[in-house]
């Protein structure tokens, strides 16, 4: 496989726009394979269905009562009203949870509980509140019903070799009900992608440790690990790897034998020890698909692609690593959990006002975080979190970020932006 960088006129590679960088990556992604496994029903929520699935059977498998009353013959209370009631004898009583005995006929009436199997012979329910006892044997109708009324008829919540669900669809709990209801116990699903997670920087220590001059804790391997497990993903630490060339790559090269996706921030950019590039381009197969985004922030993200695997270098500020996981990995991740379309469809996200104006250079995409504050009768108010891509308060103050795309230079206040509501 060739890569397709994008150059500049003199041949020296640019940065990408992000859109180009999502579509080379998923394209590239189309070669790589999904497994599939069997899940039981009660484990699978959340899980990727793997194959389309068609009802086995009719649900339900015998027309039911949806109301507690008489089930009747629906012509034998045509008229029937409280000035001109009709009469019925109560032939029989639908026990529950058994087939009914017995059939109704002309003039006749079963007993019947909501939930209860119609009797053979009846096509509607009377309600019990439109029918007046006469004597233990006999009621007035006091209201006629149709054909089919107060039941729910075989198939009529979904037939025989209809689709139930289709392949790719996330299993929500209705999902799993309609699962149950018709009988199936195990589900074919996409396998949990794997996720390796790398932490670089001589200076990175163990969150949990007290850092000596000059460290910092690694915040990175938490939060991405944490975003990779909101998308179902299972996660593999392989802990803080120092910017020696030989243990990053030997790390490396193990990590994406072992995943469907390798992350590894800090070493992206261009700066001495910044080995991301090299050791991805080693690894070859076909190696970097993109190095350098038009994105703020996020602008030396690394895409790659190695056997199948793919690979990111985030940068290493705790904001960017956030924004290109948001923009590249989750789109990643989605593909190997067996979406059909890994970007996302329907993020949640809503309307509201920008609070002042926001400055914007032209050709690139920038990530605004806001957050949001209510307003009666009108849209949320947006108020920009302002802050360096090394401060990762401003991500947990945010609720929501929104993008101010390539040609647009800036924003005025008052402007109606979308925010996407970070979960
Ligand atoms: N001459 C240039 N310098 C830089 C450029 C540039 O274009 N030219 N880009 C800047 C931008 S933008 C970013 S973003 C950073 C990205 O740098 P790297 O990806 O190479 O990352 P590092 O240099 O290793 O780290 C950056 C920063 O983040 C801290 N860090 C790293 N890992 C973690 C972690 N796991 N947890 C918490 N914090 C982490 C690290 O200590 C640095 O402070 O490059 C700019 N430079
Ligand atoms: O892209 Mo850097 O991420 O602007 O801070």
């Amino acid at each position: 496989m060739t890569t397709d960088r994008l150059k500049d006129m003199l041949g020296r590679v640019s940065l990408t726009p992000v859109k180009k960088a999502q579509s080379v990556l998923l394209n590239a992604l189309t070669g790589s394979t999904r497994q599939t496994e069997t899940c039981p029903l009660p484990d699978a929520l959340d899980r990727l269905l793997a194959k389309d699935l068609l009802s086995p059977e009719d649900l339900p498998t015998h027309p039911r009562s949806t109301m507690d009353g008489f089930a009747v013959r629906a012509a034998d209370t045509f008229g029937a009203s409280s000035s001109m009631p009709c009469y019925l004898e109560i032939d029989g009583e639908v026990a529950m949870g058994q087939m009914p005995t017995g059939k109704v006929v002309q003039g006749k009436c079963f007993r019947i509980a909501t939930g209860g199997l119609l009797p053979e012979g009846s096509d509607a329910v009377v309600m019990f509140e439109h029918t007046i006892p006469v004597d233990g044997k006999m009621i007035e109708v006091v209201k006629s019903v149709g054909v089919g009324i107060n039941l729910i008829n075989r198939g009529e919540d979904i037939k025989k070799g209809n689709p139930a669900l289709p392949k790719g669809h996330l299993l929500r709990p209705q999902d799993l009900g309609l699962l149950a209801g018709l009988g199936i116990a195990d589900v074919a699903v996409y396998t949990r992608p794997r996720v390796g997670i790398l932490s670089t920087g001589d200076e990175i220590v163990p969150w949990s440790e007290s850092p000596p001059p000059g460290k910092i804790r690694n915040i990175n391997g938490i939060t991405l690990a944490a975003s990779c497990r909101r998308l179902g993903a299972e996660v593999t630490d392989y802990g803080i790897v120092s910017d020696s060339e030989d243990i990053f790559f030997a790390t490396l090269e193990r990590a994406t034998g072992e995943n469907n996706v390798v992350l590894f921030s800090g070493g992206s950019s261009v700066g001495m020890r910044d080995l991301g590039e090299r050791v991805i381009e080693k690894l070859g197969n076909p190696g970097i698909l993109v190095h350098g985004v038009a994105l703020k922030p996020g602008k030396p993200v690394i895409i790659g692609l190695s056997h199948g695997t793919a690979i990111f270098g985030l940068p290493g500020h705790p904001v960017s690593a956030m924004v290109c996981f948001e923009l590249f990995v989750d789109p990643a991740i989605r593909f190997f959990a067996g979406a059909p379309t890994p970007n996302k469809q329907f993020t949640q996200s809503i309307t509201a006002i920008i609070d002042r104006n926001i400055n914007s250079a032209a050709g690139r995409l920038d990530f605004v975080r806001v957050q949001l504050q209510e307003q009666e009768d009108m849209p949320p108010l947006a108020i920009p979190v302002l802050g360096k891509s090394g401060s990762i308060s401003t991500l947990s103050r945010a609720h929501g970020y929104f993008l101010i795309d390539e040609p647009t230079q800036g924003i005025n206040k008052g402007s109606q932006v979308k925010v996407t509501l970070l979960q």
